[in-house]
């Protein structure tokens, strides 16, 4: 039986033979991943993270705008549930509903994540997905919101997970499964370490 964090071999390849490593820290994929999307390779992902998923039940999705949005409505349509993402607001813009700030890893500066209340009615559980697990302020956000509204984060799941990164701790302290369908160890000499288990 697949793990929940076994590798997908087509995603792990072309990462292995596509991914721009810059230094250590930065693995570039927007060409299929986040900026150019592949309608048909995005479909094949999210059915991979549905197939994970599946045995938490989860009622809705949970994500974060702007390169959480195409993967997590794929996931949803495969589950057939609703997708809810967080919307990104300026720090200082008062919004009377769930929000938490967070650091925008690819743009700098920090944001204000907010969700409706209206759409996380107590007592859901709610998956959350996104494209990257980095630091995973951002999937730690959503955890706490998601609590705060009363519903209960089931899973936390990401096409790609840096695991040299703070994100898989953050996930593990909040009690979260994470479910990924690559995970990188390292950034070395220009090349991506992926886990092979
Ligand atoms: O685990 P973390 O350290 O929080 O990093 C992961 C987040 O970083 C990116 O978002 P970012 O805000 O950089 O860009 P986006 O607005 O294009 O989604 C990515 O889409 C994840 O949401």
């Amino acid at each position: 039986m697949t793990s929940l964090i076994s590798p997908m071999p087509e995603l792990a390849e072309r990462i292995e033979r596509e991914g721009i490593v810059q230094g250590n820290e930065i693995l570039k994929i927007d060409h299929f991943l986040n900026h150019r999307i592949e309608p048909g390779f995005m479909q094949r992902m999210a059915r991979e993270i549905a197939a994970r998923l599946r045995q938490f039940k989860p009622d809705m999705i949970l994500t974060a705008e702007a390169s959480g949005i195409a993967p997590g409505l794929m996931v949803a349509l495969e589950l057939d549930i609703p997708m809810v993402y967080g919307k990104k607001y300026h720090p200082d813009v008062e919004i009377p509903a769930l929000s938490r700030k967070i650091p925008s890893p690819t743009k700098g500066g920090e944001v204000k994540m907010v969700v409706s209340q209206k759409y996380l009615t107590s007592g859901l559980r709610v998956a959350i997905v996104d494209d990257f697990l980095s630091n995973g302020r951002t999937a730690a956000a959503l955890v706490d919101i998601t609590k705060e509204a009363g519903c209960t984060p089931v899973a936390a799941a990401f096409l790609v997970a840096k695991s040299f990164k703070q994100g898989h701790k953050l996930m593990e302290a909040a009690g979260v499964p994470v479910v990924t369908l690559a995970k990188v160890e390292a950034l070395v000499d220009g090349k991506a370490i992926l886990s092979k288990a």
